[in-house]
């Protein structure tokens, strides 16, 4: 039993599409124990690379059949490149012929970026009534240190126990708010892409440590953990990270010269520069 909670409903979990972010998810869920590794159904095209990826999590239900994870599964998630997305319906379709399934009671969360829960409706319309979600994962949630946003059409309260074993999958997993449809592709540009953003930035802090002498391994670490604590630091003191700088800055002193490096490359508006971009390029996904 997990520290998390127990899920409700939700005996059987399907991700449709079985790469990066649905593997987070679904380690992520694993090792909080929210769910059992025999909860979980996997669907991908390459059956091999699927098992190679995810037999070490314990998964055994992979399969190349998008049809039976929306026929086996409660809660699906749909993590395939939103592009892919039109290839995959006829899965849906074809599921929903079969009569023995009680349709009411699933619940169908897209994790694809920018694609709208008006899209969903009309491409999902066969199993109306339902409750169709849209979130916005990021990959920390592999190590429960995720943020998430979601937000929901319900027309079917059948399954609204399902929609709370949602919430709390992913609350298990980090931060996780609901949130107007229109703040998605701006949290996608913020928290959906922002891993990669910090992932260059702990890179480059520690390619500096490198250059002045540190040795590599040492640096990466030292990169990540002060790139950690300082995180840790905002959320825990509630301080302006503006005050927690100038805690730093001693007059005079080094940083207050690191600082004005930074400054010099703009470093403050080429991130809220790559926020507008990758907010942009989510709408254009839709
Ligand atoms: N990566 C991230 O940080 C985040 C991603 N997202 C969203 O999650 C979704 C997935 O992204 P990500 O995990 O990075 O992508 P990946 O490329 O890592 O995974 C996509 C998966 O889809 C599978 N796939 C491709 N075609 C099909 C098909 N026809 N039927 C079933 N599965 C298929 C691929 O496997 P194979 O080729 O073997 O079929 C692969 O397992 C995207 O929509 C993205 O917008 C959202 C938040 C964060
Ligand atoms: O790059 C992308 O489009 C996806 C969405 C958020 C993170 N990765």
């Amino acid at each position: 039993m997990s520290s998390a909670g127990r899920l409700e409903t939700c005996k059987a979990v399907g991700f449709i599409g079985g790469g990066n972010m649905a593997y987070a998810i679904a380690s992520g869920l694993l090792n909080k124990g929210v769910l059992q590794s025999e909860q979980i159904h996997v669907s991908a095209t390459n059956l091999e690379n699927l098992q190679m990826r995810w037999s070490p999590l314990g998964v055994k239900r992979t399969t190349v059949s998008n049809e039976e994870i929306v026929r086996k599964a409660d809660i699906i998630f749909i993590c395939v490149k939103p592009q892919i997305f039109p290839r995959i319906l006829d899965a849906f379709e074809m599921a929903h012929l079969d009569t023995n399934v009680d349709w009411s009671r699933k619940l169908f969360v897209s994790i694809m970026a920018g694609v709208t829960l008006a899209r969903l409706r009309q491409n999902l319309s066969m199993f109306r009534p339902y409750t169709l979600a849209r979130a916005m994962p990021n990959t920390p949630m592999q190590v429960g240190v995720g943020c998430t946003v979601y937000c929901r059409i319900e027309t079917n309260i059948a399954n609204a126990s399902l929609y709370k074993d949602m919430e709390l999958m992913f609350k298990a997993l980090g931060v996780a708010h609901e949130v107007e449809e229109s703040k998605i592709n701006a949290v996608t540009g913020l928290a959906g892409c922002g891993p990669a953003y910090v992932y260059e930035f702990i890179e480059a802090l520690a390619d500096g440590g490198v250059k002045q002498g540190i040795p590599r391994a040492m640096a990466l670490q030292l990169a990540a953990q002060t790139v950690m604590g300082a995180a840790k630091t905002v959320l825990d003191t509630g301080k302006h990270p503006a005050v927690l700088k100038d805690e730093v800055c001693s007059p005079g002193g080094a940083t207050i010269h690191g600082v004005h490096a930074l400054e010099q490359g703009s470093m403050r508006g080429t991130v809220m520069n790559a926020v507008e971009c990758a907010t942009k390029r989510a709408a254009e996904l839709s």
